[in-house]
């Protein structure tokens, strides 16, 4: 029998409205998705289809039109601004389209400094996971320096260095060759069954949602049911584990 495994990141009845220039413009609406450690889910759709932003409200970046986000099952509307960022400090990894490397500090730095320990501290598995993603010979140089196959692969060490309890990544192998691909969707992979993450991410690629334990499509604002998980329970370490 398989334990229930509460999830760490849920969304009710979530629904994004932009202002735009012509009028509202719903892009998302009334999502409902629970994502549990150790699991990795894909989400597919058409351009415009509404996954950065609903990517955007799962992250706390931004407010829902309506319904609600639950970290660790707590209801997070109505927090504080510095409520919000610290759960967003202490439970969730981004990794953002744009990257929003920091330009005068070096691959190794720009993760360090998201290390809960800092600069100093964080060097260490900063050098590790940039090994992990292939960048053992691009510690020193700085974003300008680096292509953007090779930014996205720091953003993405960065948004892992503080072991998140959710990864939300918004393309994270849009920029990258087959070889650079596999090496994150392998750190991808590893931290959702080594660390118990949960990860989400945005993907056009078949291959690359092929390697996700669950896919899901929006379609115009909605998000569609996906495939249930094929593999057996996380790791019992798991936060959130059911007894
Ligand atoms: N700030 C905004 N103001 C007005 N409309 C917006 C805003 N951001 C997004 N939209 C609109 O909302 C819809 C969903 O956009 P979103 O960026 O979430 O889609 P997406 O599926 O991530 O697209 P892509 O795959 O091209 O990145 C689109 O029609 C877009 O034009």
């Amino acid at each position: 029998m398989t334990a229930e495994v509460r999830p760490v990141l849920a969304a009710r009845g979530l629904t994004v409205v932009h202002r735009g220039p012509d009028g509202p413009v719903t892009a998302v609406r009334g999502a409902v998705l629970d994502l549990v450690p150790g699991r990795t889910v894909a989400l597919t759709g058409r351009s415009g289809s509404g996954k950065t932003s609903l990517l955007t409200a799962l992250g706390l970046l931004a407010v829902p039109t309506a319904g609600t986000v639950l970290v660790d099952g707590r209801d997070t509307a109505g927090l504080s601004d510095a409520a919000l960022s610290a759960l967003r400090r202490d439970r969730l990894g981004f990794v953002f389209q744009s990257f929003h490397l920091l330009p005068q500090f070096t691959a190794t730095e720009n993760v360090a400094l998201a290390h809960p320990g800092g600069l100093r501290r964080g060097a260490g598995p900063a050098r590790l996971l940039l090994n992990g993603v292939g960048l053992g010979h691009r510690l020193g140089h700085r974003p300008r320096e680096l292509s953007a196959g090779e930014q996205q692969r720091v953003a993405l060490a960065r948004a892992l260095v503080n072991r998140p309890a959710v990864l939300l990544a918004d393309e994270p192998t849009g920029n990258l060759d087959a070889e650079s691909a596999s090496a994150v969707l392998d750190l991808l992979t590893r931290s959702a069954a080594q660390d118990g993450c949960a990860v989400l991410l945005v993907t056009h690629s078949a291959e690359v949602a092929a390697r996700a334990d669950r896919v899901l499509e929006m379609a115009d604002g909605v998000l569609g049911g996906g495939a249930p998980p094929a593999l057996p329970c996380p790791p019992a370490h798991a936060p959130g584990a059911a007894s």
